[in-house]
């Protein structure tokens, strides 16, 4: 066996503040990247362009990070199970290491590796956390429990020290001429574009790929927006958060790193007001380790609803108005808005998914898992683990006390779009009406018909007694 640690990346596509890199560094000066193009994942029907895009763009410039280390990264495109013990095998590496995940198909996949691997005797790390700042394991209730609601969760979570960020690979051995033609009879190509894998995306995405990028754009928020998140974050015209959010799911940037610049924030904040904004943001970054955990000690989460009253909900799935919903065509002028804004750029402000997930759910009678889905065919952030939470509570089937939660999206546009401008820039045939019509959605059909903008295909008041009884009368029977 050689000096060879294999450190196989995921969802951690950067070299800087990777606790498992960091660890096989220490172990070895022979490190050597590989990422595994995984046809279980790239082949589901619910893959974004966007992401894809985001990603090879985000390993080109890891390629980069390792060739300036004087490493390579390895890539391959295979069932992972057999490829990488394939390669680590024919390389004579001593270990392979790789941070661990919280996604139920992520772990089953690693146990299988696992046990590859050591029948082979090659060594690897067991539980290694890297995408998230506490193990799953260590937030427990009084009663040693998972939690289920964020509140308790946030108080411990937040109670207890955080890791730094862990050093960056500044240097390291790659592998020799004869190793690399080894590399390439087990299966190592050239990285492909995203349009080779048969993902088309031409148009910019909200965040450029790679570490520099999310690292500037870090930086960037948290000298500026932060200090006015709290607020400026309910606004889906303004700029007001931190479009971060590829970047963490991919990992091209590491969550230490991230939590240690709010606490640089708030030592640098002038007043009570600045610090409550960057604790905001803090809470933010807990929801997401709260939805993973919850994935972490749920995987059920990931097949269906989570509260027996929307188990077997009657919901109404109506084929022609999910076409609508999903090509911003119900109506609701903040419903459409928000929908183009997804298909456009691959993103959606945060208080937009709330108030299309509701009005899918609540509105429509969608079941949610419909919406997850599209949600994550679009994407550039997809994320099992938040877009699941992101659903199940708005559909009040997941882990939440507020079960009827119900967005009015007149009432939701009038407070945080009152101008209107996200709709105008958005649903571009209403960009000459009065805002008031706008928000209130108050708009003539005669109106309507004149530019082409149809008539809303539910009645929003009407819906939501019709979902409010069914959901009592699920309610009654579990
Ligand atoms: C129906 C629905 C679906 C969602 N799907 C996803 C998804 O697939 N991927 C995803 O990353 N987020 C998802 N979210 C959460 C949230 O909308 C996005 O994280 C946020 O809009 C991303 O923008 P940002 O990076 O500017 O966020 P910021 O406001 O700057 O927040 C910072 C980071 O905290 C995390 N975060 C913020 N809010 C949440 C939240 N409610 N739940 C979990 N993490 C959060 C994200 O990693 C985000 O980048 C969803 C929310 C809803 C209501």
């Amino acid at each position: 066996m050689s000096d060879l640690i294999l450190f196989w990346h995921r969802r951690d596509l950067r070299i800087s503040d990777n606790t498992g890199l960091a660890t096989a560094r220490k172990q070895s000066p022979k490190v050597v990247g590989v990422f595994c193009l995984d046809p279980n994942i790239l082949e589901r029907d619910d893959i974004a362009p966007a992401r894809v895009t985001y990603m090879i763009g985000s390993l080109q410039s890891l390629q980069k990070r390792y060739a300036q280390a004087g490493s390579q990264l390895l890539i391959l495109h295979a069932e992972p199970t057999q490829a990488i013990p394939k390669l680590a095998i024919a390389l004579k590496a001593k270990a392979v290491f790789w941070n661990w995940d919280v996604e139920p198909y992520s772990q089953e996949r690693d146990r299988t590796i696992i046990e590859a691997l050591k029948e082979k005797g090659i060594q690897f790390l067991e539980k290694n956390w890297d995408q998230i700042l506490h193990s799953p394991d260590d937030i427990r209730t009084g009663s040693q429990q998972p939690y289920t609601v964020y509140t308790p969760f946030w108080k411990n979570w937040s109670s207890k020290p955080k890791a730094k960020p862990v050093e960056t690979l500044e240097n390291a051995e790659g592998l020799t001429k004869a190793e690399k033609e080894i590399a390439e009879a087990s299966g190592v190509i050239e990285l492909p574009s995203a349009k080779d894998l048969g993902f088309h995306w031409d148009g910019e995405l909200v965040i450029t790929p790679g570490e520099a990028a999310a690292q500037e754009r870090l930086e960037e928020f948290c000298a500026s927006a932060v200090n006015e998140y709290q607020e400026q974050r309910n606004f889906p015209a303004v700029e007001g958060t931190s479009k971060l959010s590829a970047a963490l799911k991919f990992g091209v940037i590491g969550i230490r790193t991230v939590w240690q610049a709010t606490l640089e924030a708030l030592e640098n904040s002038r007043s009570d007001e600045t610090a409550t904004n960057i604790r905001t943001w803090q809470q933010e970054l807990a929801w997401r380790e709260f939805y993973q955990h919850a994935m972490y000690n749920f995987p059920q989460l990931a097949e269906g609803a989570f509260r027996d009253p929307f188990k077997n909900f009657p919901w109404e799935n109506n084929e022609e108005y999910f076409q609508a919903w999903c090509e911003g065509r119900t109506g609701y002028p903040i419903v459409d808005a928000a929908m183009r804004q997804l298909n456009e750029l691959g993103w959606m402000h945060n208080r937009c998914r709330m108030i299309v997930a509701s009005f899918l759910t609540k509105d429509l009678l969608i079941n949610f898992q419909w919406g997850e889905k599209y949600f994550m065919q679009k994407l550039i952030d997809g994320d099992l683990s938040a877009n699941n939470g992101g659903w199940q509570w708005s559909a009040s089937s997941g882990m939440d006390p507020k079960p009827l939660r119900i967005f009015n999206p007149a009432s939701q546009s009038q407070k945080f779009d009152f101008e209107g401008e996200y709709i105008r820039q958005w649903v571009p045939e209403l960009r000459s009406m009065d805002a008031e019509y706008l928000v209130t959605g108050k708009i003539s059909p005669l109106e309507r018909h004149a530019v082409g903008y149809p008539d809303p295909i539910v009645d929003h008041n009407k819906q939501q007694r019709l979902f409010k009884e069914r959901y009592q009368q699920q309610k009654s029977q579990t």
